[in-house]
């Protein structure tokens, strides 16, 4: 079996790879050291956990202000989940109204009946673990300076060289621009099959949200102009390790997601929060069996806001290792995003001005996560 380190001390470990000669010594007190081994060589956080570290090094350490109470958290009151059983009869337009309610207050809803069989949201958090508890050098190779492959991803935090700290998860991305064939090529065993069913099995139900919300602003969308709002596909494996003083790190920090719908599976460990218009934050509760669907930044540009892209964030714990899988959509890169005209002409002015979403996308992923400032890039002067 992988044994990776051997605990010296308090400060320094060794790290033990199968020959006696490559002992190196790993001081977790030296700042580089620690963000060399952690990020560029692909350890990760569950590499530095799994060393028997007990506390938490510095470069994790948020600022005050980023730390998330754990006592008196709220949960949130509006997360009874929508029965889309429902769509297909003739509760339809009662269904259709929570959806469009959810989209235009909290930007956060849960479904149950989504088409997505409790089996495979089983499978799926299964293989996250699995991915995940790998040895260090068997993830390192889909670190993105190491696998040429635009359609895999593993790594640590969001943009670990310019946070002022770093996030507590690992993560791995598989995405989809073009046809299945070739994700299931490059995308990581044991997640590539279920990660895959996964897509296929909620894109109906993504694809019937969008048409409601499109609906019920006036705009009836073409199948071509659809495909190119949803053309790219993300499955991610998040992976939060039980961490030694959740009270002084985050799992993601405040953001708001960059596309157009966001599909969430989360375990039951819980920790995800949204920001509710009073500035407070609720937790999201995981519910057996239940998909998290929340509106990205494309969505609020596209409606000029009548959706709200919802800033939510993830907090750690020392109850065991979270994982969460979402499905993010957003458009193809080269499809240009801006106020949809039927909606400019039905409400009144763009907030946002046209851009094409690569530009959205380079900047989104090239900035620390920050509320909701992503937005800032789209605004009409
Ligand atoms: O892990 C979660 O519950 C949410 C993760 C998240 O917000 C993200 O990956 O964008
Ligand atoms: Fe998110």
């Amino acid at each position: 079996m992988h044994q990776p380190f051997i605990w010296r001390g308090d400060k320094s470990i060794q790290f033990s790879s199968r020959s006696v000669e490559t002992i190196a010594i790993i001081n977790f007190e030296d700042q580089t050291t620690l963000f060399n081994f952690v990020v560029k060589q692909g350890n990760g956080v569950k590499g530095m956990i799994d060393s028997g570290l007990s506390s938490v090094p510095q470069p994790f350490v948020q600022p005050q202000a980023e730390r998330i109470p754990t006592q008196n958290a709220l949960t949130c009151e509006a997360s009874q989940p929508i029965d889309l059983s429902h769509l297909d009869g003739p509760h339809h337009k009662e269904v259709a109204k929570q959806i469009v309610e959810a989209a235009e207050t909290l930007g956060f809803f849960q479904v149950v009946n989504h088409g997505v069989s409790v089996e495979l949201l089983e499978l799926l958090k299964t293989s996250a673990h699995e991915f995940f508890a790998k040895a260090p050098e068997e993830k390192a190779i889909y670190l993105k300076e190491v696998n040429p492959s635009k359609l895999v991803k593993y790594g640590t935090s969001f943009v670990p060289d310019k946070e002022k700290a770093i996030e507590w998860k690992d993560y791995v991305s598989m995405i989809v621009y073009t046809n299945d064939h070739e994700a299931l090529q490059q995308w990581p065993e044991p997640c590539r099959e279920v990660a895959l069913k996964f897509l296929k099995s909620s894109m109906e139900m993504v694809k019937n949200i969008v048409n409601i919300l499109m609906e019920n602003v006036g705009v009836r969308l073409e199948e071509e102009r659809m495909n190119g709002l949803m053309g790219t596909k993300m499955v991610n494996m998040n992976y939060y390790p039980t961490c030694p003083s959740p009270e002084l790190t985050i799992g993601v920090g405040r953001h708001s997601d960059m596309g157009m719908l966001t599909v969430l599976l989360q375990d039951g460990i819980g920790g995800l929060y949204v920001k509710l218009d009073n500035g407070e934050w609720a937790e999201i509760p995981p519910v057996h069996g239940a998909l998290v669907i929340n509106i990205g930044d494309t969505f609020q540009i596209l409606s000029y806001g009548k959706y709200k892209s919802a800033e939510h964030r993830v907090r750690t714990t020392n109850m065991g290792s979270r994982v969460s899988v979402p499905i993010f959509t957003a458009p193809n890169p080269s499809e240009k995003i801006g106020p949809l005209p039927e909606v400019v002409k039905r409400d009144g002015v763009a907030r946002y001005k046209e851009l094409l979403f690569k530009d959205y996308m380079s900047n989104f992923f090239g900035q620390p996560h920050d509320g909701k400032k992503s937005l800032d890039f789209a605004r009409a002067e």
